[in-house]
């Protein structure tokens, strides 16, 4: 069916209600937020929620709290009529594509800013780009209260400061991690992608190359500092590359893991997590390994 689309944050609240009252049996509301240009990994969440929920929204907007002056705010792809085709083949029931002054009638006053999570990886690169996304994600999550919400560990970092978000404000909403999904061979689907020169797009593998090695470097033994080293030799083997960060941090805590002791030796699940610039393209991807998968 075709998605049903709404500008509005009233009409989006009239529609809910109405699916709640009508649906008493299967009143379980799913949320997907993006930034739209939607790929197979957006397409991904939203089949996820459409098979866990009654009503899936699919929230489409280019937040402009969560980008700094220099970003690509304005340059970010959209593409509303592809979205829409997207969201439909996907499962989505309603796509709720907000105008900035629907979603900000008034200078923004109140900011949610989660201490610690943030100031790390993309957070120090991007310096209030996590205020930005959880003061746009706490306003969507008052605006459709859904049940569950669907992101991508793509954005690792992401899922993390909102999940502690979620518990720190006690906001009855189920949080749900959903796997990276990649080119085939191996880039991860990004809306950024679209960016990429062929030369670019060719360097770009060696960020999944990478990752795909740390279980073999693991088995070796290697501390923190011994990996991080092995990573950005791999990843400087690509002329086009500017590395921003490649750490190592445990997972959802995002603490250093004990320096000079072997990764294998963790109890906690470790994040490798990496930012690469090839031109004006800045992409991320990580590996979430778990402690029986690192020993
Ligand atoms: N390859 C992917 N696999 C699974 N989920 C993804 C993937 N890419 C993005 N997502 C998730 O989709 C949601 C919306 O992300 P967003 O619209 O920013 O897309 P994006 O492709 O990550 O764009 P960008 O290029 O801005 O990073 C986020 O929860 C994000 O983690
Ligand atoms: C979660 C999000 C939609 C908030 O703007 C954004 O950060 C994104 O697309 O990952
Ligand atoms: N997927 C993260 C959104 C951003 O880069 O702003």
């Amino acid at each position: 069916m075709t998605p049903k689309i709404v500008r509005h944050i009233a009409e989006l609240r009239e529609e809910i209600a109405v699916f709640r009252r009508l649906n008493p049996e299967n009143a379980q509301v799913g949320l997907v937020p993006t930034m739209g240009y939607l790929h197979e990994g957006h397409a991904s969440l939203i089949r996820r929620s459409s098979q866990e929920n009654g009503l899936t929204v699919l929230s489409i907007f280019v937040n402009p709290l969560q980008f700094g002056p220099t970003e690509d705010y304005d340059r970010y792809p959209r593409d509303e009529a592809r979205d829409v085709a997207v969201a439909k083949a996907a499962g989505a029931s309603i796509v709720f594509m907000p105008s900035v002054e629907e979603m900000y009638p008034e200078p923004n006053r109140t900011t949610v800013s989660v201490s610690g999570l943030t100031d790390r990886l993309c957070g120090a690169s991007r310096p209030g780009h996590f205020d930005g996304v959880a003061t746009v994600v706490s306003k969507l999550f008052h605006i459709v209260l859904p049940d569950h919400a669907y992101f991508g560990m793509k954005d690792a970092q992401q899922v993390a400061v909102v999940a502690r978000m979620t518990r720190d404000l006690n906001l009855p909403i189920d949080i749900v991690p959903c796997p990276t999904v990649r080119e085939s061979d191996g880039l991860a689907k990004s809306s950024r992608n679209v960016y990429l020169n062929p030369d670019e797009r060719k360097q770009a593998l060696v960020l999944s190359q990478s990752l795909a090695q740390v279980p073999g470097w693991l088995e070796d033994g290697m501390t923190e500092a011994e990996l991080v080293v092995r990573i950005r030799g791999k990843i400087r083997s690509q002329p086009l590359a500017n590395i921003e960060y490649v750490e190592v941090l445990t997972y959802p805590d995002l603490a250093p893991p004990v320096p000079d002791r072997p990764l294998s030796e963790s109890k906690e699940p470790l994040l490798v997590a990496l930012a690469v610039r090839f031109g004006k393209t800045r992409l991320i991807d990580n590996m979430l390994m778990f402690p029986a998968e690192v020993n």
